[in-house]
C-alpha cells in the first residue's frame, strides 16, 4: 500500500497518514507499506507558522503517528525524495526502512528556529547513527546529501533512478522477516568510551558557538536524555524540553527571521516596481575593478557562483598582489567544495583572467566596481565604464554609503547604475544590500537581485541616503558607544554589554577590527575633522550637535586597530586578533575628560544596552518613515545577516516590538531630555506615531506610513 503525504503537514495530512495506516494493518491482502511524498517531495515538515498557535499545531498530533508507524505489524518503507526534514525525517524515522533518491537532503532543521526535533526525533537518531553524528545533525540543523546519510546508515538504500520502484522492491523484499530489530525505540544508544565528556563538551562548544540562543543547548540535553535514560523517559524529557523551548520567546524571534528571510525576496520600490514589472536580465560574464579586500571576495563569490569573471587593477604591481590573494582564497574555497579546484576551474582564463585593460570590459554584462570609498575616483571610473562597456551592461558600485545618483551621474546610462553594498568577507557574508537610485531601472534592481540569488546570498533591496540601511542605522549605534567612553564607561564594558546581548562582536572590537581609519577617511572627507575643519570650532561640537573627537584623535595616535596593534584594545602585535584592555587607552581616556571637564560618572549595563540599540533602532524608523526600506523585515534581515545582529532576538526592529514600542518611546526621551544635543537620541516621528495608534504588530507598521514624501 502507497500513502502520500504533503510538502509540509497539515492536520488533514497527518490524518490521512494515520487513516492509511489503520487501514493497512486491519487489511490483510496489504503485506507492505510505503509512504512517499507529492510532487517528487518527502517533506519539509510541519508548517512553521503554526507553532505561534501551539495549541492547533499539526505538529502536536506527529509524535502518536511516528509511534504508530513504528508499531506497524508489517514492514514500513519511506522513500525519500527532494527532502526530508524536521517532522519529515521524524516520520522516516518512524518507517522500519528507509530509501533515498540520491539528490535527496535530510535534516532536523528545528534548532534553527528555536526549537528541537518534538516528535521523538531526539530519542531515534541517536540509537540509528550514534551521539555523535546525531548531536551534529540535531545541533546544527544541516542538511545533508543522501550519500552522507547512507555513511551514516541514516538511510539504507540509494536509489539513482526511481526512489519508488526501489522502495517497493525493498518493500516486497523484507516482508516476512522480524520487524523488533527495526523499532528504533527498541534499540540501544550505540555507547562511547567517553560519553560523559563527549556530552560536557558540546555543550560548551554550542554555548559559545551560539551565545545565549537556548535551542542548541537544549538539543544537547535532549540527546543526553537518550543516552542515559530508557526510551519512554527520554521521550518526556524531550517533550518538557521542547514546551521551555516554545516558551521561550526565542523560538519566535527565529521563525520570524526565517519568513522575513524570504518576504525580502520580493522586493518592491515606493514608485511601484517589482519582480511583476521587471525582468531581469542574463549575467553570463562579470568584471570586478578593484582587488582589494572587497574586491578578492567578490572575483572568489563570482567564480564559486560559474560566472566567468574579468579582475581589473589600474598597474601591474596591485594586479599580481590581488592576483596572489583571490588564487589563495579560491584555493581554500576549493578545498572545502566536492569536486575541489576542478569543479571551480579558476585557473582557466575563460573562467577567470587578471588585466589592467579597461579594454577586456567591453563586452561583460555586469561590472562590480569595488575601488575605496572616493567620490572622485568612482565618477572617474564610472565615466569610463559608461563608455566602453556595452550598451545593456549592469554598472554595480560596492560602495558603504556613498550617493548612487552622484556615481550614475558620471554616465550616459544612470537606468543601469545601482548599488551593490558587499559584507566583508565579501565570498563569505550572505548579505548583499541592493541600492537603486533615482534612475535605476526596475530591470537593473530584478538583475542586481538575481545577481545575489546566483551568488548564493541575501538581496535586500533599499533606497538611496547616506550609509543606506545598514551603516546608517549602525552611526548612531557606534556614536552612544563612543559617547559612554566620555561620560565615564570603557570599550571592554561597552562590548561586553553588546556581546552578552548575543552580538558576535562589540562596537569597540568590531571598529579595531574594521580600521579605525576607515571612517577617520570619511569623517575628513566630510570635513568633521582635519585640515578642512574651519578654526575655532569646538572640539565636542560639529553643526550645534554634540560630536566625540575621541576616534579622531585615536587615529591621529596612529591607533587604527587591529593592523596596527592597537585601536580602543591593545593587540599582540600588528594584525593582532586578540584584544586586551589597555591602560594606555584608559589613562587617554582619564586626561580626555579632564581636559574637557566632564566628571566620569559609573554607567550600568541597562543604560549601555538601551542607549546603543535604542538609538539604532530609532534611526529605523525614519528609514521607514521615508520609504528607504520597504518593511522592518528588511531591515532585521540586513542586522541579522551583515551586522552580527543575534539571530534569536529578530533584528533590531523585531526586537524593538518585543520590547513594546511604549518602552522604547519611553527610553528614548529621557534619554533625550538628559542629552539634548543628541539628535540620535530624539524620538522619531514615525515610532510616536505607532505608539500613538496603539503599538499595532510589526507587520502592520507599513500601514501608517506617509508615502507622500518618500525622500527618494
Ligand atoms: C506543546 C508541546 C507538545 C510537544 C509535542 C511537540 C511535537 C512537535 C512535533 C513536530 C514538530 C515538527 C517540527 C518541524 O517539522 S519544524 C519544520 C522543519 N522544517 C524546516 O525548518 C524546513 C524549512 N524549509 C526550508 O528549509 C526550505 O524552505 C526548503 C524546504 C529546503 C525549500 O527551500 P527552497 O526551495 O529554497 O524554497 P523556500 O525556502 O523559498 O520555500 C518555499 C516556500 O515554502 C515555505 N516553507 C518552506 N518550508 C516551510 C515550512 N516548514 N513551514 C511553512 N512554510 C514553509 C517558505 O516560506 C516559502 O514560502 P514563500 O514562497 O511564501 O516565501
Amino acid at each position: 500500500m502507497v500513502i502520500e503525504s504533503l510538502f509540509y503537514f497539515s492536520l488533514a495530512v497527518l490524518q490521512a497518514l494515520e487513516d492509511g495506516l489503520k487501514k493497512a494493518d486491519a487489511d490483510p491482502s496489504v503485506k507492505a507499506v510505503m509512504i512517499c511524498g507529492e510532487n517528487g517531495k518527502f517533506s519539509a515538515g510541519a508548517d512553521i507558522r503554526g507553532f505561534s498557535a501551539p495549541q492547533s499545531h499539526p505538529g502536536i498530533g506527529l509524535a502518536p503517528i511516528v509511534s504508530l508507524i513504528e508499531s506497524s505489524e508489517k514492514p514500513v518503507v519511506a522513500a525519500i525524495e527532494g527532502v526530508a526534514l524536521g517532522g519529515g525525517l521524524e516520520v522516516a524515522l518512524g518507517c522500519h526502512y528507509r530509501v533515498a533518491h540520491v539528490k535527496a537532503r535530510m535534516g532536523l532543521p528545528e534548532v534553527t528556529i528555536g526549537l528541537l526535533p518534538g516528535a521523538e526525533g531526539t530519542q531515534r537518531l541517536p540509537r540509528l547513527i550514534g551521539v555523535p553524528a546525531a548531536l551534529d545533525m540535531i545541533t546544527t540543523g544541516k542538511h545533508i546529501p543522501a550519500t552522507e546519510a547512507l555513511k551514516l546508515g541514516l538511510v539504507d538504500e540509494i536509489a539513482e533512478e526511481n526512489t519508488i520502484e526501489a522502495a517497493i522492491r525493498l518493500a516486497n523484499k523484507v516482508i516476512g522477516q522480524p520487524l523488533a530489530p527495526r523499532r528504533l525505540s527498541l534499540k540501544p544508544v550505540p555507547t562511547l568510551p567517553n560519553m560523559e565528556a563527549f556530552l560536557r563538551e558540546a555543550l560548551v562548544k554550542v554555548k559559545k558557538q551560539a551565545r545565549g540562543c537556548l535551542a542548541p543547548e537544549l538539543c544537547v540535553q535532549a540527546v543526553r536524555a537518550a543516552s542515559e535514560r530508557p526510551f519512554a523517559e527520554g521521550l518526556r524529557r524531550e517533550r518538557e524540553l521542547f514546551r521551555l523551548l516554545l516558551s521561550s520567546g526565542q523560538a519566535r524571534a527565529l521563525q520570524y527571521a526565517f519568513f522575513a528571510e524570504r518576504a525580502v525576496r520580493r522586493w518592491a520600490t515606493p514608485a511601484g516596481a517589482s519582480w511583476s514589472s521587471a525582468n531581469a536580465q542574463p549575467v553570463r560574464s562579470a568584471a570586478v575593478i578593484g582587488l582589494g579586500t572587497m574586491g578578492r571576495g567578490i572575483v572568489t563569490s563570482l567564480v564559486k557562483a560559474n560566472i566567468p569573471v574579468v579582475a581589473l587593477e589600474q598597474d601591474l604591481e596591485n594586479l599580481k598582489k590581488g592576483r596572489k590573494a583571490v588564487m589563495l582564497l579560491l584555493e581554500r574555497e576549493a578545498m572545502k567544495m566536492e569536486g575541489g579546484a576542478q569543479r571551480l576551474d579558476f585557473h582557466n582564463p575563460a573562467r577567470l583572467q587578471f588585466t589592467v585593460d579597461f579594454d577586456l570590459l567591453r563586452d561583460v554584462d555586469l561590472v562590480i566596481e569595488a575601488v575605496f570609498e572616493n567620490m572622485a575616483l568612482k565618477k572617474e571610473i564610472f565615466h569610463k565604464l559608461s563608455k566602453i562597456c556595452k550598451p545593456g551592461a549592469l554598472l554595480c558600485t560596492n560602495t558603504s554609503a556613498l550617493n548612487i545618483n552622484e556615481i550614475a551621474s558620471a554616465t550616459s546610462r544612470p537606468q543601469q547604475v545601482i548599488g551593490t553594498h558587499f559584507f566583508s568577507p565579501a565570498h563569505v557574508m550572505r548579505l548583499l544590500e541592493i541600492i537603486y537610485g533615482s534612475h535605476t531601472s526596475p530591470s537593473a534592481i530584478a538583475t542586481a537581485m538575481q545577481l545575489a540569488k546566483a551568488l548564493n546570498k541575501i538581496g535586500v533591496v533599499v533606497g538611496n541616503c547616506f550609509g543606506f540601511v545598514g551603516n546608517r542605522m549602525m552611526f548612531p549605534y557606534v556614536q552612544q558607544a563612543v559617547f559612554l567612553l566620555e561620560e565615564g564607561s570603557r570599550p571592554e564594558a561597552v562590548d561586553e554589554v553588546l556581546e552578552d546581548f548575543g552580538f558576535k562582536i562589540g562596537p569597540f572590537r568590531m571598529s579595531d577590527l574594521a580600521g579605525l581609519d576607515v571612517g577617520w577617511r570619511s569623517r575628513q572627507g566630510q570635513g568633521l575633522t582635519g585640515p578642512s575643519l574651519p578654526a575655532g570650532t569646538p572640539a565636542r561640537q560639529r553643526h550645534g550637535q554634540r560630536y566625540s573627537p575621541l576616534p579622531d584623535l585615536l587615529c591621529e595616535h596612529g591607533r587604527f586597530g587591529q593592523k596596527t596593534g592597537h585601536g580602543w584594545y591593545l593587540y599582540e602585535k600588528a594584525g593582532g586578533r586578540t584584544a586586551t584592555p589597555d591602560p594606555w587607552l584608559h589613562n587617554f581616556l582619564a586626561r580626555y575628560r579632564d581636559t574637557h571637564g566632564i566628571k566620569a560618572r559609573a554607567i550600568d549595563q541597562e543604560e549601555i544596552l538601551e542607549r546603543c540599540l535604542f538609538a539604532l533602532i530609532n534611526e529605523g524608523f525614519a528609514i521607514l518613515a521615508e520609504g528607504i526600506a520597504s518593511g522592518p523585515e528588511h531591515l532585521d534581515v540586513i542586522y541579522i545577516n551583515g551586522y552580527g545582529w543575534p539571530r534569536h532576538r529578530g533584528g533590531p526592529m523585531f526586537y524593538a516590538s518585543t520590547v513594546g514600542l511604549p518602552r522604547v518611546l519611553a527610553k528614548l526621551e529621557q534619554y533625550s531630555e538628559v542629552h539634548p544635543d543628541v539628535p540620535g537620541l530624539r524620538p522619531n516621528a514615525f515610532l510616536r506615531k505607532l505608539v500613538a495608534v496603539g503599538s499595532p504588530p510589526l507587520q502592520e507598521w507599513m500601514s501608517y506610513v506617509s508615502w507622500q514624501s518618500p525622500k527618494l
